[in-house]
């Protein structure tokens, strides 16, 4: 899968695609239709299958601090998307100037003329340019005119819900995890770079591998039974997501003790996926009633896994 960073590096070789154009966080079942729908489109024309996705994205943007959970990461939604097999992938730098383009420009300038779409697909509620005064209407009628082919996608329903980010954050939120999976077709996971900690972790008798949480809204909070990938290998292990509050921590971090392992993973990439809420993280009084409590987690998670 190809990636092309920001508009400007579209090139002339380029021309010539199907497209859809989203946000695609969670990558979720209801993504995974669409995409159905894009690859079926880049067999028709013989085109390049096309992602057009922002970062950040829109609304965090504009929101802020204020914006939704994120589910993934630029980097996890790439590995998914080329996964399902995209060819290509257009991140888009989401800034005030991109936000003020004229609907119009964007679609004749940027679509038409760099990328030559011929079938696009957009859900039907899209809206795009200054003033948000694009949307699915303007793309169809200048789409006629310069022989564009547009579409919308239609919701796909899991259990009498459109599958959404949106229900999918709030079933993480609320530890329904099992929920949350059925909505993505995958576990959700958290990835990142392993960073030193307090070195409390050797102290407790649990060394625990960190992960700082870029946003500080992640939409899962507690203690959870995991899986963890370093190196291309897994492991079983239990992790807490919060900001240790006995230890008066103050930054959100993901803090993994893997199961039968003593190596250094400083520096490395680990991603973990979460695959039972435990409990909910909790300030004790004492550090000896924090150890004897991850004693249980460890125990609960490694019973979790012998029922899997
Ligand atoms: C399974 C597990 C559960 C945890 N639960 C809590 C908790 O409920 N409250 C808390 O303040 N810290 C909790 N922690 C975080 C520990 O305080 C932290 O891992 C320890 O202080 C080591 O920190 P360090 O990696 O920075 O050295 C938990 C850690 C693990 C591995
Ligand atoms: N079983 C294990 N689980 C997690 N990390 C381990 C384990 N064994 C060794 N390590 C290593 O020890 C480090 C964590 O030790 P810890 O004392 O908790 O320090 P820190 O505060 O830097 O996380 C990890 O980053 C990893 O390199």
């Amino acid at each position: 899968m190809q990636l092309i960073r920001g508009i400007h590096n579209i090139r002339p070789h380029h021309f010539g695609c199907v497209l859809t154009i989203g946000n695609f966080d969670g990558v979720h079942l209801g993504h995974v239709e669409v995409l159905k729908g894009l690859k079926q489109d880049a067999q028709l024309y013989g085109l390049p299958s096309t992602v057009m996705l922002f970062e950040p994205q829109p609304q965090e943007f504009f929101a802020k601090e204020k914006a939704p959970a994120r589910l993934t990461r630029l980097r996890d939604k790439l590995v998914l998307l080329s996964k399902l097999g995209i060819d290509r992938v257009i991140c888009v730098s989401f800034n005030a100037k991109f936000a003020s383009q004229q609907a119009e420009s964007f679609i004749e300038q940027v679509l038409i003329n760099k990328l030559g779409v011929k079938a696009l697909t957009v859900g039907d509620d899209f809206r795009f340019g200054r003033a948000r005064q694009g949307d699915f209407t303007m793309l169809q009628r200048l789409g006629k005119v310069h022989g564009m082919h547009v579409k919308s996608t239609e919701s796909f329903r899991r259990d009498d819900h459109r599958v959404s980010s949106t229900l999918i954050r709030q079933a993480l939120s609320e530890g329904e995890l099992d929920k949350a999976h059925q909505m993505l077709g995958h576990t959700y996971s958290i990835s990142g770079r392993v960073i030193h900690g307090w070195k409390k972790g050797r102290e407790l008798g649990f060394r625990t591998a960190n992960i700082a949480l870029k946003r500080q809204v992640n939409p899962v909070r507690g203690v959870f039974a995991v899986r963890a990938t370093v190196a291309a290998v897994q492991y079983n292990g239990v992790a807490n997501v919060g900001n240790k509050p006995t230890l008066n921590g103050t930054k959100a971090l993901l803090e993994v003790h893997l199961f039968d392992f003593n190596q250094d993973v400083y520096g490395h990439f680990m991603q973990v996926e979460l695959i039972k809420k435990l409990r909910n993280e909790q300030k004790f009084d004492t550090l000896e009633q924090l150890t004897a409590q991850i004693s249980e987690d460890v125990a609960a998670a490694k019973q979790c896994f012998n029922f899997k």
